[in-house]
Protein backbone atom coordinates (compact mmCIF):
# COMPACT_ATOMS: atom_id res chain seq x y z
CA UNK A 1 0.00 0.00 0.00
CA UNK A 2 1.21 3.42 0.53
CA UNK A 3 2.29 5.84 2.79
CA UNK A 4 0.04 9.33 3.20
CA UNK A 5 1.60 12.43 4.15
CA UNK A 6 -0.44 15.46 5.98
CA UNK A 7 0.15 18.84 7.92
CA UNK A 8 -0.81 22.27 7.30
CA UNK A 9 -0.10 24.45 4.64
CA UNK A 10 3.65 24.82 4.30
CA UNK A 11 4.58 22.23 6.57
CA UNK A 12 6.72 20.52 3.83
CA UNK A 13 5.02 18.00 2.99
CA UNK A 14 5.93 18.09 -0.60
CA UNK A 15 9.27 18.50 0.20
CA UNK A 16 9.57 15.07 2.30
CA UNK A 17 7.52 13.36 -0.40
CA UNK A 18 10.48 14.05 -2.91
CA UNK A 19 12.87 13.15 -0.24
CA UNK A 20 10.86 10.16 0.99
CA UNK A 21 9.81 8.53 -2.33
CA UNK A 22 13.68 9.43 -3.49
CA UNK A 23 14.92 7.23 -0.35
CA UNK A 24 12.25 4.77 -1.55
CA UNK A 25 12.81 4.37 -4.84
CA UNK A 26 9.30 4.63 -5.12
CA UNK A 27 6.94 7.40 -7.06
CA UNK A 28 5.77 10.67 -5.17
CA UNK A 29 2.69 11.96 -6.28
CA UNK A 30 1.81 15.51 -5.59
CA UNK A 31 -1.05 17.77 -5.26
CA UNK A 32 -2.53 20.09 -8.03
CA UNK A 33 -1.39 23.21 -6.85
CA UNK A 34 0.07 25.44 -9.60
CA UNK A 35 -1.77 24.49 -12.18
CA UNK A 36 -4.88 24.34 -10.29
CA UNK A 37 -7.41 27.06 -11.73
CA UNK A 38 -9.52 26.98 -9.20
CA UNK A 39 -7.09 28.09 -6.36
CA UNK A 40 -6.71 31.35 -6.68
CA UNK A 41 -10.03 32.20 -7.62
CA UNK A 42 -11.17 30.73 -4.32
CA UNK A 43 -8.19 32.28 -2.38
CA UNK A 44 -9.78 36.02 -3.60
CA UNK A 45 -13.44 35.27 -3.38
CA UNK A 46 -13.95 32.06 -0.66
CA UNK A 47 -17.58 31.63 -0.36
CA UNK A 48 -18.08 31.34 -3.99
CA UNK A 49 -15.91 29.01 -4.85
CA UNK A 50 -14.95 26.80 -1.89
CA UNK A 51 -17.23 24.01 -2.86
CA UNK A 52 -15.73 24.01 -6.35
CA UNK A 53 -12.21 23.80 -5.29
CA UNK A 54 -13.33 21.00 -2.31
CA UNK A 55 -14.86 18.93 -5.85
CA UNK A 56 -11.12 19.89 -7.95
CA UNK A 57 -9.13 18.62 -5.01
CA UNK A 58 -11.67 15.56 -4.54
CA UNK A 59 -11.53 14.56 -8.19
CA UNK A 60 -7.85 15.29 -8.35
CA UNK A 61 -6.71 13.41 -5.28
CA UNK A 62 -8.73 10.31 -5.85
CA UNK A 63 -7.02 9.81 -9.25
CA UNK A 64 -3.48 10.51 -7.31
CA UNK A 65 -4.59 7.76 -4.65
CA UNK A 66 -5.75 5.03 -7.35
CA UNK A 67 -2.72 5.83 -9.29
CA UNK A 68 -0.10 5.29 -6.36
CA UNK A 69 -1.30 2.15 -4.87
CA UNK A 70 -0.48 0.00 -7.60
CA UNK A 71 2.95 -0.30 -5.82
CA UNK A 72 3.83 -0.85 -2.09
CA UNK A 73 5.09 2.32 -0.26
CA UNK A 74 4.32 5.30 -3.11
CA UNK A 75 3.93 8.27 -1.53
CA UNK A 76 0.91 10.93 -1.42
CA UNK A 77 1.82 14.58 -0.28
CA UNK A 78 -1.65 14.58 1.61
CA UNK A 79 -4.45 12.90 2.52
CA UNK A 80 -7.89 12.74 1.39
CA UNK A 81 -9.33 12.57 5.11
CA UNK A 82 -7.38 16.56 5.34
CA UNK A 83 -9.77 17.96 2.26
CA UNK A 84 -12.57 16.81 4.81
CA UNK A 85 -10.71 19.14 7.34
CA UNK A 86 -10.37 22.29 5.16
CA UNK A 87 -13.98 21.65 3.61
CA UNK A 88 -15.68 21.77 7.07
CA UNK A 89 -13.71 24.63 8.58
CA UNK A 90 -14.80 26.55 5.34
CA UNK A 91 -18.64 25.16 5.69
CA UNK A 92 -18.17 26.62 9.52
CA UNK A 93 -16.64 30.14 8.50
CA UNK A 94 -20.05 30.15 5.93
CA UNK A 95 -18.38 29.59 3.05
CA UNK A 96 -20.17 26.71 2.25
CA UNK A 97 -24.08 25.53 2.51
CA UNK A 98 -25.30 22.83 4.69
CA UNK A 99 -26.49 21.23 1.14
CA UNK A 100 -22.97 21.44 -0.30
CA UNK A 101 -21.50 19.76 3.02
CA UNK A 102 -24.15 17.07 2.60
CA UNK A 103 -23.03 16.67 -0.87
CA UNK A 104 -19.84 16.77 -0.53
CA UNK A 105 -19.49 13.81 2.37
CA UNK A 106 -21.88 11.78 0.77
CA UNK A 107 -19.79 12.17 -2.39
CA UNK A 108 -16.61 11.10 -0.82
CA UNK A 109 -17.99 8.52 1.38
CA UNK A 110 -18.99 7.28 -2.00
CA UNK A 111 -16.42 7.36 -3.65
CA UNK A 112 -13.84 5.87 -0.75
CA UNK A 113 -16.33 2.85 -1.17
CA UNK A 114 -15.61 2.45 -4.68
CA UNK A 115 -11.51 2.13 -3.96
CA UNK A 116 -10.43 -1.31 -3.95
CA UNK A 117 -7.83 -0.72 -1.14
CA UNK A 118 -10.43 0.96 1.00
CA UNK A 119 -12.49 -2.20 0.96
CA UNK A 120 -9.82 -4.02 1.22
CA UNK A 121 -8.11 -2.70 4.49
CA UNK A 122 -9.45 1.09 4.43
CA UNK A 123 -6.38 3.44 5.11
CA UNK A 124 -2.82 3.77 3.61
CA UNK A 125 0.05 2.03 5.64
CA UNK A 126 1.16 5.02 7.44
CA UNK A 127 0.16 8.31 7.74
CA UNK A 128 3.37 10.89 8.46
CA UNK A 129 2.38 13.97 9.81
CA UNK A 130 3.83 17.40 9.97
CA UNK A 131 3.57 19.26 13.07
CA UNK A 132 4.48 22.79 12.45
CA UNK A 133 4.03 26.20 14.76
CA UNK A 134 2.34 29.30 13.29
CA UNK A 135 5.22 31.03 12.71
CA UNK A 136 7.09 28.46 10.65
CA UNK A 137 3.87 27.91 8.83
CA UNK A 138 3.71 31.88 8.06
CA UNK A 139 7.83 31.49 7.14
CA UNK A 140 7.33 28.38 4.55
CA UNK A 141 4.66 29.83 3.43
CA UNK A 142 6.39 33.59 2.65
CA UNK A 143 9.63 31.33 1.66
CA UNK A 144 7.64 29.29 -1.34
CA UNK A 145 6.23 32.40 -2.24
CA UNK A 146 2.71 31.64 -3.67
CA UNK A 147 1.37 34.95 -4.05
CA UNK A 148 -2.42 34.56 -2.80
CA UNK A 149 -1.05 32.49 0.05
CA UNK A 150 0.51 35.96 1.76
CA UNK A 151 -0.67 37.37 4.61
CA UNK A 152 -0.29 40.71 3.33
CA UNK A 153 -2.67 40.09 0.08
CA UNK A 154 -5.39 39.79 2.82
CA UNK A 155 -6.22 40.60 6.41
CA UNK A 156 -8.39 37.39 7.07
CA UNK A 157 -5.76 35.01 5.98
CA UNK A 158 -4.10 34.77 9.41
CA UNK A 159 -7.05 34.00 11.33
CA UNK A 160 -7.83 31.10 8.91
CA UNK A 161 -4.14 30.07 9.43
CA UNK A 162 -4.39 29.76 12.98
CA UNK A 163 -7.96 28.20 12.75
CA UNK A 164 -6.40 25.22 10.45
CA UNK A 165 -3.48 24.71 12.71
CA UNK A 166 -5.42 23.90 15.65
CA UNK A 167 -8.10 21.95 13.64
CA UNK A 168 -5.34 19.70 12.78
CA UNK A 169 -4.31 19.20 16.35
CA UNK A 170 -7.70 17.34 16.81
CA UNK A 171 -7.50 15.79 13.50
CA UNK A 172 -4.38 14.47 14.32
CA UNK A 173 -5.27 13.15 17.90
CA UNK A 174 -8.68 11.55 16.15
CA UNK A 175 -7.13 9.97 13.05
CA UNK A 176 -7.39 6.23 13.65
CA UNK A 177 -7.38 5.03 9.81
CA UNK A 178 -3.72 3.56 9.99
CA UNK A 179 -1.07 3.87 11.83
CA UNK A 180 0.45 7.44 12.34
CA UNK A 181 3.62 8.85 13.59
CA UNK A 182 4.30 12.66 13.98
CA UNK A 183 7.43 14.64 12.60
CA UNK A 184 8.35 18.20 14.39
CA UNK A 185 8.74 20.09 11.42
CA UNK A 186 9.64 22.94 13.21
CA UNK A 187 13.17 21.23 14.69
CA UNK A 188 13.63 19.10 11.85
CA UNK A 189 15.02 20.87 8.89
CA UNK A 190 15.01 18.26 6.33
CA UNK A 191 15.13 20.32 3.30
CA UNK A 192 18.37 22.29 3.81
CA UNK A 193 20.11 20.22 7.10
CA UNK A 194 21.35 16.79 5.39
CA UNK A 195 21.47 15.54 9.34
CA UNK A 196 17.62 16.37 9.82
CA UNK A 197 17.02 14.81 6.67
CA UNK A 198 18.60 11.41 7.84
CA UNK A 199 17.04 11.52 10.90
CA UNK A 200 13.87 12.30 9.67
CA UNK A 201 14.22 9.22 7.37
CA UNK A 202 15.51 7.32 10.11
CA UNK A 203 12.01 7.82 11.87
CA UNK A 204 10.12 6.80 9.34
CA UNK A 205 11.94 3.79 8.13
CA UNK A 206 11.44 2.75 11.53
CA UNK A 207 7.94 2.78 11.54
CA UNK A 208 7.79 1.25 7.94
CA UNK A 209 10.31 -1.61 9.71
CA UNK A 210 7.62 -2.40 12.16
CA UNK A 211 5.04 -2.71 10.27
CA UNK A 212 6.47 -4.73 8.00
CA UNK A 213 6.26 -2.87 4.78
CA UNK A 214 9.90 -2.33 4.50
CA UNK A 215 13.13 -4.70 4.92
N1 LIG B 1 11.49 21.02 7.43
C1 LIG B 1 11.74 22.09 6.68
N2 LIG B 1 12.77 22.88 6.96
C2 LIG B 1 13.02 23.99 6.23
N3 LIG B 1 12.29 24.40 5.18
C3 LIG B 1 11.26 23.66 4.85
C4 LIG B 1 10.92 22.47 5.57
N4 LIG B 1 9.82 21.95 5.02
C5 LIG B 1 9.49 22.76 4.00
N5 LIG B 1 10.35 23.78 3.89
C6 LIG B 1 10.25 24.87 2.91
O1 LIG B 1 8.97 25.47 3.14
C7 LIG B 1 8.29 25.73 1.92
C8 LIG B 1 6.99 24.92 1.86
O2 LIG B 1 7.30 23.55 1.78
P1 LIG B 1 6.39 22.52 0.98
O3 LIG B 1 7.10 21.23 0.94
O4 LIG B 1 5.93 23.11 -0.31
O5 LIG B 1 5.13 22.41 2.01
P2 LIG B 1 3.68 21.80 1.80
O6 LIG B 1 3.72 20.86 0.64
O7 LIG B 1 3.39 21.10 3.10
O8 LIG B 1 2.76 22.96 1.60
C9 LIG B 1 9.27 25.37 0.81
O9 LIG B 1 9.94 26.57 0.43
C10 LIG B 1 10.23 24.39 1.46
O10 LIG B 1 11.53 24.46 0.89
N1 LIG C 1 -10.15 25.07 0.70
C1 LIG C 1 -9.24 24.10 0.54
N2 LIG C 1 -7.98 24.43 0.30
C2 LIG C 1 -7.10 23.44 0.15
C3 LIG C 1 -7.44 22.08 0.22
N3 LIG C 1 -6.33 21.34 0.02
C4 LIG C 1 -5.35 22.22 -0.17
N4 LIG C 1 -5.80 23.47 -0.10
C5 LIG C 1 -5.05 24.70 -0.36
C6 LIG C 1 -4.18 25.13 0.75
C7 LIG C 1 -3.00 25.71 0.04
O1 LIG C 1 -3.25 27.05 -0.31
C8 LIG C 1 -2.92 24.91 -1.26
C9 LIG C 1 -1.93 23.78 -1.27
O2 LIG C 1 -1.75 23.21 0.02
P1 LIG C 1 -0.31 22.73 0.52
O3 LIG C 1 -0.54 22.34 1.96
O4 LIG C 1 0.05 21.55 -0.34
O5 LIG C 1 0.64 23.84 0.34
O6 LIG C 1 -4.21 24.41 -1.47
C10 LIG C 1 -8.78 21.76 0.46
O7 LIG C 1 -9.18 20.59 0.51
N5 LIG C 1 -9.65 22.79 0.60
Amino acid sequence: MMIVLSGAIGAGKSSLATILSEHLGTEAFYEQVDNNPVLPLFYKDPKKYAFLLQIYFLNKRFDSIKKAMVQDNNVLDRSIYEDSLFFHMNADMGRATPQEVKVYDELLDNMMQELPYAAAKKAPDLLVHLDISYDTMIHRIEKRGRSYEQPEQDPTLPEYYHQLLSRYDGWYDDYDYSPKMKIDGDKYDFVENPEDRQKVLDLIDEQLRKRGTLD
